[in-house]
């Protein structure tokens, strides 16, 4: 196959057919291409006659959202499948496996995970997933202790940010969450009907000193290797299962941007519920699960952080001294909200947003959802410095809904 191009179906099953070991020669093979996300091509691979089948993700020069007036590095491939293999070292079975990469077509061959759902479709859907928790907690915990300067050598860690520079992702990041929600960028994507809510956020300067501590913080501290996006649609689940995809963001950032991530988009499907339940005690029963998860999650990655602390800190004088545990964990925790926080911003008045919200039919429950996900948002963000337990971003979540409904 020649240099880079976008492939096409047919060119998908050509080289699928070339990889060793996965396909039986002269198989009949069948491609789809499902990409969904705002990014990139993704291929899916089946044999007619066997049940095999495969992923080939690759990336385009631009983003797909916004077309080629946006250019976009073909590197973040690179960046994606080096955190995968990374990631399934450090977390095992949390991540697909990666049969191939190819620099040149900026290409990734990974196991299909189409027995699994996404998980925004599977709240959407109002299933429930006991063991998430404990699932995310651990690749929370794994990847981020042992990607820091507490759970590895400080000098090879130096190494690794260097391989994981990734300036042109973070700079989206940059942009679309940390910079435009707070101004009239022309990326703004929000109703007319909230445009009161829009233009609030451009004239709040108390709000903008706190979005820009934790922009700065997003920009300088390289705490851990980071997933970069871990929304709902960045993992697959079904009941027993959990994998974590799509990692082309990586970098090396504040851990509490991953775990805010994941927190930010359960609270905005929590702001969606009126729609998806059918009634007021379910909606409050499904809003009680959401939570739980959100408390499950933080409670369970401390408690396994604290414990790869006790086993593997490489830090000493860290290790030695007395409240030093406590302190990075209060740290972690206040970034969480605060990125929890201009996590859900985005996502009501930014370029991007989640299906949650945007699918709900009717114009009315969507303005309630969209002022909802905002002010559970903005109150996270100037929470976030003062913040000493997860219980208070649980109680601002629920006031938030009384607030609204007085
Ligand atoms: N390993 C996989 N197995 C099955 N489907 C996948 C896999 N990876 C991606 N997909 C499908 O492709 C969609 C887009 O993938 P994603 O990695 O999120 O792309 P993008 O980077 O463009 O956001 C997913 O929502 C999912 O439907
Ligand atoms: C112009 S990219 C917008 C948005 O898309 C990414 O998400 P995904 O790749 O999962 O679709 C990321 O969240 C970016 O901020």
């Amino acid at each position: 196959m020649s240099a880079y191009h976008p492939l096409n179906e047919k060119e998908a099953i050509e080289i699928a057919l070339t990889l060793e070991g996965v396909f039986a020669p002269g198989a009949k093979l069948v491609s789809r291409e499902i990409g969904d996300g705002n990014l990139n091509l993704v291929f899916h691979i089946s044999d007619t006659q066997s049940s095999q089948s495969i992923i080939l993700k690759q990336a385009l020069p631009y983003a797909k959202v916004v077309g080629e007036s946006w250019p976009l590095t073909l590197d973040r491939a690179r960046i994606e499948s080096e955190a995968l293999i990374l990631e399934g070292e450090l977390a095992p079975g949390l991540v697909p496996k990666v049969y191939k990469y190819d620099a040149e077509l900026a290409l990734t061959v990974m196991e299909d995970l189409s027995d699994h759902v996404i998980m925004r479709q599977g709240l959407i859907s109002n299933n429930r997933y006991p063991l998430f928790a404990e699932h995310i907690s651990t690749f929370l915990a794994q990847t981020l202790f042992f990607t820091s300067d507490l759970g590895m050598n400080q000098q090879s860690k130096k190494l690794r940010v260097r391989d994981f520079i990734n300036p042109e992702l973070c700079k989206i990041t940059e942009d679309l969450i940390f910079d435009d929600p707070y101004k009239d960028a022309e990326t703004n994507n929000f109703e007319e009907v909230i445009r009161d809510e829009a233009q609030a956020l451009w004239g709040d300067g108390s709000l903008h000193f706190e979005v820009a501590l934790l922009r700065e913080k997003f920009l300088t501290h390289a705490q851990a290797l980071l997933h970069g996006d871990l929304h709902t649609g960045s993992i697959f689940i079904k009941s027993d299962s959990t994998k974590i995809i799509d990692p082309e963001f990586a970098y090396y950032g504040p851990m509490g941007f991953d775990i805010g991530a994941i927190i930010a988009n359960l609270l905005l499907n929590y702001s969606s519920r009126e729609h998806w339940n059918s009634d007021a005690a379910s909606t409050d029963e499904y809003r009680t699960y959401l939570l739980e998860t959100i408390r499950d999650i933080w409670t369970k990655f401390e408690a396994k952080f604290r414990v790869l602390w006790a086993e593997h800190c490489e830090d000493s004088l860290a290790k030695s001294a007395p409240g030093y545990l406590d302190d990075y964990l209060r740290r972690v925790l206040q970034d969480t909200i605060g990125f929890a926080g201009c996590k859900m911003v985005r996502r009501i008045v930014g370029l991007a947003h989640v299906a949650d919200i945007d699918k709900i039919t009717d114009a009315s429950t969507r303005e309630q959802a969209q002022r909802l996900a905002l002010s559970i948002g903005k109150s996270l963000i100037r929470l976030n410095r003062r913040a000493a337990s997860i219980e208070e971003l649980i109680e601002k979540a629920q006031s938030s809904i009384s607030v609204l409904k007085a």
